[in-house]
């Protein structure tokens, strides 16, 4: 094995540790950053992720509160939460997890979220913001890919950066990051054809499928970076075990550097998370935001 492993777990702990600072800094003038997580139902394979976020929350010295609904709540009831949150001074981010149930149009739901408290950055108005260079809050999965591969690569400019994967939460906003850090940008996914040789152009290749393993070392440029996004349940005896979009060991074979799932990109989002809450409340009460938090 041949390249760098970018360690996420020990990267995201740095964030956190800068972001507890902003948060000392914030409080000091008399503010707390409060987090609102909406939940609706059970989704197991949500609940480490939102147990993680509650704990790092409180942990950073933010304020942290959960709104757990059954999964049978009506959408007029999310939408309620939604609407109170958004009039609450003491919340200054607010996540509804993903996926909602059928019953629920998540669209709407997101839509209802104040787009300066949207910190998932899925907001119509932040997708528009970022999209057309303005001052946006970030989806946290593609912000938390962006910082390691600049804290990795340095300077993007000019680079060939493939993206496969054309999802609202990772695939798009993590192409618009790209291109305003002005790498040459394609977006593959599904119908592309030829996607191996589409791959095998990328200094930087973001894999955002949600298929286990899809990606293989004969895909990889030798030296390149890879950012693995999947985070993927597969059964391993009694138990599961996670596994990425990549192949880890023959893509670790030729790559220059990539991510590990575990310990990967997953740790980056709750990082940013928490990122993205401080500098929604710097914003929201006329503080000067974080640096190097943001986009
Ligand atoms: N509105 C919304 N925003 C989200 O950002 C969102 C969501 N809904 N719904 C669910 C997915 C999933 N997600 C994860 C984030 C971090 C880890 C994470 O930290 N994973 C660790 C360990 C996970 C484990 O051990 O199971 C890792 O990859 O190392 C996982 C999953 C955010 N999501």
């Amino acid at each position: 094995m041949t390249a760098t492993i970018i360690d996420g777990k020990a990267f995201a702990a740095t964030i956190r540790a800068r972001v507890a600072e902003e948060v000392a800094r914030v409080k000091a003038a008399g503010v707390t950053p409060g987090l609102a997580v909406v939940l609706v139902g059970e989704d197991p394979a949500s609940a480490v992720y939102v147990r993680n976020k509650g704990r790092q929350t409180l942990e950073a010295g933010m304020h942290s509160e959960e709104h757990r609904l059954d999964a049978t709540a009506s959408e007029a009831e999310v939408l309620d939460i939604v609407a109170r949150l958004n009039a609450d001074p003491a919340i200054h981010g607010i996540l509804v997890q993903l996926p909602l149930p059928d019953h629920i149009d998540a669209g709407l739901v997101i839509d209802a979220i104040d787009p300066d408290k949207d910190v998932d950055g899925f907001h119509i108005s932040n997708v528009g913001r970022l999209a057309t260079g303005q001052k946006a809050l970030v989806p946290c999965t593609p912000l938390g890919c962006l910082m390691m591969l600049r804290d990795h690569l340095g300077d993007l400019s000019g680079r060939e950066a493939v993206v496969i994967g054309r999802s609202n939460i990772v695939g798009k906003p993590m192409a618009q990051l790209l291109l305003r850090d002005s790498a040459t940008v394609t977006i593959a996914h599904s119908r592309t054809a030829d996607l191996p040789a589409v791959v095998r152009r990328a200094d930087i290749v973001v894999a955002a499928v949600g298929r286990p393993k899809m990606v293989t070392g004969d895909w990889i440029k030798p030296g390149a970076t890879v950012i693995d996004v999947g985070i993927n349940r597969v059964p391993n005896g009694e138990k599961n075990r996670l596994v990425g979009d990549c192949d880890f060991e023959s893509c670790a074979a030729v790559a220059g550097a990539i991510t590990p799932v575990p310990g990967g990109v997953g740790p980056m989002t709750i990082a940013c998370l928490l990122a993205n809450t401080v500098t929604a409340c710097c914003r929201a009460h006329g503080l000067p935001e974080p640096e190097g938090l943001t986009a």
